[in-house]
């Protein structure tokens, strides 16, 4: 069988997803169904009478009876009833899928967005929207089975074994339970193959949107390296698993409608042999006859939509697997209720004093980055971290933004560990400026007022003059309403820079972390940014990480850090004359000596 928790989990997920809306929507999807499937059944039954009608009005050679007549109407009522709801089906069934597919991508991108960094750095960007994508195209089969097969087919068969009933004929129901059994049978060993294809199908597929999408966010990249025909070699490959995995699947699925094909003709041939054995003794009337054998052609197309039904629910369970894996997954806390971001308000209202107590973090557990750190920063003072790549730097600045959590030790923030406090309220008392500047499509105003929707355009515009941008984007033709393209490629990497500054200065915070945030802009440009931040700085407690020491001259404390640990701390004159390593760090930039 499909794996049972596999689909103990999807029906968990739909009940979570459906609200009082959606339900309503399937009640009348299913009522409708059913409907469909009892009328259905009853057609062959509204043509048997007719038939026997007709015969015996024949018999007695007179022009057609009113008993003809009235089974004729019911016939035709029966059959056009069926068509209706068929035309009308659709309406429902598709508003149903698509109203479960937003409800799934809502709390799927909910999910996303707070799932822990390390969680999210495991997986390929493409892999992870593609998992969305199968998971709808999952639900859209299960729902389109649900309603269009499963249930009425069920309905139908019921209707048809009570009919069957009626004729009093103990082999031919005998020989329709069989053909039922058997058709169950195949279909479900065929379902547990097909799941195993499934589940191979959907990881062929999820690498070749990997592979995707890291192509696509490396263009530039690839061009330049001379890469571009290797991508191809390597999406070939991956494109070219794909198939064949496909192609298993099809196998698959062709042996077993072969199989189903070999039990028809069987069960066929008996029920020839039972009817018209019935016919020649008298115990079955010529309707009977006709009845029985649409019905033997009726009941094969629902039991065949049945295991059409259960090859697209194992297809749709193997979809749906790389969702409902990373929808297991555990998320970061949740943001606060709006109570705790009144709190988070009033908190802001002066620069808070840092301590970071025996601080010990690695990103993988065994491989601690940062070794029992001790480190106090005062209120209102700006302290600068420095220090060769990869001794931890950056780091120490995810911790504080809670983007992870120490192993060890804690960090206090006016004397309260962050780790009691709601990343909102963190957060929101944080300005920050990263190494690298991500940005959205969308306009420069939006982006500079991410994550605040009701800024002005006068603080936005003030933020922008803060960080040497208001100029530049003042010779823009659309201004601040430039769309600055996806991942804001259509910017310098100083443009970048300073838009990230300005950020970081419209929310006015009271902690301002910069990571390197004057690397890629000139000289002059860094000095104006530098003053600027200066004069934000008495209002906030500041860490600045940097390479360029002339840019972290003027901080209140210095700390060198190396593999993690504190080498030296002091101001600039202090540390210059202690000769240590910040001294060579200094030579080297501003001498080239070693
Ligand atoms: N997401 C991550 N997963 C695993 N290891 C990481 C991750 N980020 C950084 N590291 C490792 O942790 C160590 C410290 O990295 P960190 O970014 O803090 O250094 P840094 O001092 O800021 O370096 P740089 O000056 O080059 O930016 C490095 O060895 C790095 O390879």
């Amino acid at each position: 069988m499909p794996r049972l928790h596999g689909i103990a989990a999807i029906l968990r997920l739909i009940q979570e997803l459906t609200d009082s809306r959606l339900r309503l929507y399937m009640l009348a999807a299913t009522a409708m169904v059913i409907i469909g499937g009892v009328l259905s059944a009853i057609t062959p039954l509204a043509l048997k009478h007719l038939v026997d009608a007709v015969a015996a009005s024949a018999q007695k050679s007179t022009s057609a009876s009113t008993s003809v007549l009235a089974e004729g109407a019911l016939y035709m009522a029966a059959l056009c009833g069926t068509r209706l709801v068929a035309d009308c089906r659709p309406l429902l069934v598709n508003t149903v899928d698509q109203r479960l597919i937003a409800a799934l991508r809502r709390r799927f991108f909910g999910h996303l967005l707070h799932l822990p960094l390390a969680t999210l750095l495991q997986r390929r960007s493409g892999e992870v929207l593609h998992s969305l994508d199968l998971a709808s195209a999952g639900t859209q089969l299960i729902v389109g089975h649900v309603c269009n097969s499963v249930v009425p087919v069920l309905a139908e068969l019921g209707v048809m074994v009570w009919v069957l009933g009626q004729l009093q004929q103990p082999a031919l129901v005998a020989l329709f339970a069989i053909t039922a059994v058997a058709y169950l049978a195949l279909f479900t060993l065929g379902a547990v193959r097909l799941n195993r294809h499934a589940e191979t199908v959907t990881a062929a597929s999820l690498s070749v949107h990997g592979q995707l999408a890291d192509g696509l966010n490396s263009v530039e990249t690839l061009r330049c390296f001379n890469a571009v025909a290797q991508a191809q070699r390597t999406m070939e490959t991956v494109s070219s698993a794909l198939l064949r995995r496909w192609h298993g699947y099809f196998l698959t699925t062709t042996r077993t409608s072969i199989a189903a094909t070999a039990v028809f003709a069987a069960s066929l041939a008996g029920c020839f042999a039972i009817t018209s054995d019935g016919v020649a003794r008298g115990t079955l009337s010529v309707g009977g006859f006709v009845l029985s054998s649409v019905y033997l052609l009726q009941m094969v197309r629902p039991l065949e939509a049945l295991g059409a039904a259960a090859r697209d629910l194992s297809r749709s369970l193997g979809f749906m697997q790389p969702l409902l894996d990373l929808l297991r997954e555990p998320v970061d806390e949740q943001l606060p209720p709006p109570a705790h971001v009144k709190e988070a308000r009033a908190c802001t209202a002066r620069a808070p004093s840092i301590r970071f107590e025996r601080l010990t973090f690695g990103y993988d557990r065994s491989q601690p980055v940062i070794h029992a750190l001790d480190l106090d920063i005062a209120a209102g003072t700006t302290t600068a971290i420095v220090g060769p790549s990869g001794s931890g730097k950056s780091s120490l600045i995810r911790l504080l933004l809670r983007l992870y959590s120490p192993q060890h030790g804690r960090i206090l923030i006016d004397g309260r560990p962050i780790a009691t406090q709601s990343i909102d309220e963190l957060r929101s008392r944080i300005g920050l400026v990263p190494q690298d500047t991500t940005l959205l499509h969308a306009s420069i105003a939006t982006n500079i007022a991410l994550g605040l929707p009701d800024a002005t355009t006068a603080q936005i515009e003030q933020a922008a003059r803060g960080a040497q941008l208001h100029d530049l984007i003042a010779s823009m033709p659309d201004r601040y309403e430039t769309l600055i393209g996806e991942r804001g490629l259509k910017l310098s990497g100083g443009e970048r820079q300073r838009l990230a500054i300005a950020r970081a200065l419209i929310r006015q915070p009271k902690i301002l972390l910069l990571d390197e945030p004057t690397s890629m802009l000139d000289s002059s440009t860094e000095a104006e940014v530098l003053d600027t931040l200066r004069e934000a700085s008495p209002e906030c407690t500041t860490i600045l990480v940097a390479h360029r020491l002339a840019s972290v001259a003027h901080a209140d404390e210095i700390i060198v850090l190396d593999q993690g640990r504190i080498r030296e701390r002091g101001r600039h004159r202090e540390l210059l004359a202690r000769d240590g390593m910040y001294c060579r760090l200094w030579r080297q930039q501003n001498h080239g000596a070693s």
